[in-house]
């Protein structure tokens, strides 16, 4: 039976199911998708996915699509620790889908509008950065930053409580997005948020890295990206 992922690296939660496969050490077939080469809008990929989004799921036929589902079939398939998603406790589990859904309009929405406004769309569009909207987009993600520290991780180390779980690793993958356009000190001027996401890198680890070598080399890059968005 193969289990075959759809991803691309540059994706926040394509990141974060990439991770959560490597740590629990599932095996599957990586099946790479070039979002920037326009890959996901080929007729072939819009059979796999016909939104043409990543990340995807194959497992043996059935395809799954969106993270958070894709997380929550693989702890029940292969019953993985209750810490992760949990099973047993109602109230546990309830926290946990209850971040998975705040942070599409929080975490995910405002870091990655961010990146988009700083990189994606000048880049595709071959226009200037808007700095009135990026601007707009910094408070933003500056307000979502201490909703984490004072709703999420009021009194905890993880977001959802004393252990690590699935709504971490979706939520430092759409926070670090930002270190590739030199934005992190938006939360690394947060000591609660900071602490935190070493804590869950330092339990992810080395798969958190190798999960985000794309991120790291563009962050490497943004300097020579931006001066020639600058000349737009
Ligand atoms: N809610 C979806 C979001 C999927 C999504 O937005 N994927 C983005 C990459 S982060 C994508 O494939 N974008 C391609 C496009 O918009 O053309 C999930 O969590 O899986």
């Amino acid at each position: 039976m193969v289990l075959r992922y759809f991803y691309d690296l540059m994706s926040q939660p394509s990141r974060a199911v990439y991770i959560f496969l490597k740590i629990n050490k599932i095996p599957f077939e990586p099946k790479a998708v070039a979002l920037r080469k326009g890959e996901h809008y080929s007729d072939e990929y819009k059979k796999v996915n016909p939104f043409s989004l990543v990340p995807v799921l194959d497992d043996n036929g059935f395809i799954l699509t969106e993270s958070v589902a894709i997380l929550k079939y693989l702890v029940a398939k292969y019953n993985l620790p209750e810490h992760w998603y949990p099973k047993t406790n109602l109230q546990a589990q309830a926290r946990v889908d209850e971040y998975m859904n705040w942070q599409h309009w929080n975490t995910r929405l405002k870091s990655a509008y961010l990146f988009r406004n700083l990189l994606i769309e000048p880049k595709a569009l071959s226009r200037p950065v808007d700095w009135d909207k990026v601007e707009q987009f910094r408070t933003e993600v500056k307000k979502t930053v201490k909703f984490l520290e004072n709703v999420w991780l009021k009194d905890q180390p993880f977001l959802c409580g004393q252990e690590i779980s699935v709504a971490d690793i979706l939520g430092i993958c759409e926070l670090i997005q930002l270190y590739a356009v030199n934005e992190e000190y938006l939360y690394e001027e947060n000591s609660v948020v900071k602490a935190w996401m070493d804590r869950v890198k330092e339990r992810l680890q080395p798969h958190f890295d190798e999960a985000h070598k794309l991120t790291y080399r563009t962050r490497e890059m943004y300097p020579m990206i931006k001066e020639q968005l600058a000349k737009l």
